[in-house]
């Protein structure tokens, strides 16, 4: 059974994954990243690795994908809430692709590359 972090554990790890982009999950204790990849098959490859790692932690995200773009939750489902093993996978998935584009406004709904059409077109 996973514990919820402290209020000590979140200080020292939760602003270094903000940096990387994740952000808190309005009314949940979550984290949330949205990685823009260059099309389907980078953010593909970028799930199969995320999902080797998740199998070896035994913890998995909540998760979804459309062509480029991969959303993912980070939130203990044993503990109802962020625990060490968020933040362990956080770190790992960030670790698979540092040089992706990250969504950073959630407020934005995620817009496929395949909407984006030249003016006219
Ligand atoms: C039975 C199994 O070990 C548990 O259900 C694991 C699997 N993966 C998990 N993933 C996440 N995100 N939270 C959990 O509490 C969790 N529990």
């Amino acid at each position: 059974m996973a514990d919820l972090l402290s209020e000590a554990e979140r200080d020292a790890a939760l602003p270094a994954l903000g940096d990387n982009g994740w952000a808190a999950v309005p009314d949940r204790d979550a984290i949330r990243k949205i990685w823009k990849f260059k099309n389907f098959s980078e953010a593909w490859g970028f799930m199969n690795r995320a999902a080797l790692q998740a199998e070896k932690l035994n913890h998995h995200p909540e998760w979804s994908n459309v062509y480029n773009v991969v959303d993912v939750t980070l939130t203990t489902h044993d503990c109802d809430g962020l625990s060490a093993l968020d933040v362990t996978l956080a770190k790992r998935l960030d670790a698979l692709a540092p040089g992706a584009e990250v969504q950073r406004d959630h407020g934005e709904p995620v817009v496929c590359l395949c909407k984006i059409h030249a003016k006219g077109a």
